[in-house]
């Protein structure tokens, strides 16, 4: 199962008039992982979703979904997957075990497979409390949650999952990433777009990062990272004349030049720096510098997508 292909992009290019939207691009997501897609607005993420979800044909290449062809298999590809973000469907007025009962029975369930399948799905999402509750009472959070297990009522194997917690709360979105693990777990493949880097770096298992059309890089979240460089040494200090002191005892021991943002000192530690680092600590130490805090860090998921990405497509 482990290597199995769920989704198989291969060279796929789209036009639209002069404009090339997605310049031969091509990866595979594998059975029951998280692949995340990730590109600055109009990098060609959406266009892309919507050849793999059949709503657009694709000018050259060839998309496979669980082994069928989006073009001329597209409708038993159709019954591979679901797409979430479908909340304007829900009835407002209904409760959530009404509105999941109805998009069970819409999605060909029977009456008691479909009550059993909403039942597990209220588990499943932390929605017991308020499952009978008008569903224009539920917060944002909730709404997702419920939009969410919605998506999944009729088992899909592969979920697109658009967006999952744009505008929510950290507190609420880390409950929307619980529940998105969670459904990994379950076996189902999940395709997700994110504009939140660190969404992506929680979640996903690989990342393909989009610019311009074109796949610029697809790797895991730790691999992406030390494409940037190695690890890095960030020293804080607590008063400002501490600045240019510090910087010349890391700029001595290490022999390059540090990067310097307000009391913040940023290095990437060479491989044969690491036995370095405590000299650097003993020498500020012993100038009676105060810090606020020292540590070594891997580089952020922005400084790879910022460094690898061209600006404005
Ligand atoms: N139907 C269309 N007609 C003409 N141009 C289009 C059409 N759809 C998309 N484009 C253009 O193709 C490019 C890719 O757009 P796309 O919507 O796929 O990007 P995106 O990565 O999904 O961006 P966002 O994060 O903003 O949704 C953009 O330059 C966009 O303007």
């Amino acid at each position: 199962m482990e290597n199995e292909v769920a989704i198989s992009v291969k060279n796929i290019s789209k036009k639209f008039g002069q404009h090339v939207a997605v310049n031969d691009i091509s990866f595979d997501v594998k059975k029951g992982e998280i692949f995340g897609l990730l590109g600055p607005n109009g990098a060609g993420k959406s266009t892309l979703i919507n050849m793999m979800t059949t709503l657009m044909q694709p000018d050259q290449g060839e998309i496979m979904i669980n082994g069928l062809n989006i073009i001329s298999q597209s409708r038993q590809v159709r019954s591979q997957f679901s797409v979430t973000g479908q909340s304007a469907t829900i009835d407002k007025e209904l409760s959530a075990r009404e509105n999941l009962f109805l998009f069970g029975r819409l999605n060909g369930l029977n009456h008691d497979s479909a009550h059993q399948r909403s039942e597990e799905l209220l588990v499943d999402f932390d929605l017991v409390q308020s499952a009978d509750h008008s569903v224009s009472t539920f917060s944002g959070g909730m709404l997702r949650r419920l939009d969410l297990a919605i998506s999944l009522i009729g088992n899909p194997s592969i979920l697109f999952l658009d967006e999952p917690t744009t505008g929510l709360d950290p507190r609420t979105r880390t409950q929307m990433w619980v529940a998105i693990q969670k459904l990994v777990k379950n076996g189902t493949t999940v395709l997700l777009t994110t504009q939140y880097l660190e969404e992506a770096d929680q979640l996903a298992d690989r990342i393909a990062l989009i610019d311009h059309g074109r796949l610029i890089a697809e790797d895991k979240p730790s691999e992406l990272k030390k494409l940037v460089g190695g690890l890095q040494l960030k020293v804080t200090v607590e008063q400002n004349e501490s600045v240019i002191p510090t910087q010349s005892i890391i700029e001595k021991v290490l022999g390059k030049t540090v990067n310097v943002e307000n009391r913040n000192l940023t290095v990437i530690l060479d491989n044969n720096a690491f036995n370095k680092v405590s000299e650097i600590l003993d020498k500020i130490l012993a100038s009676k510098i105060m810090l606020s805090s020292f540590k070594i860090e891997a580089p952020s998921l922005d400084e790879v997508f910022l460094s690898m990405t061209v600006g404005k497509n």
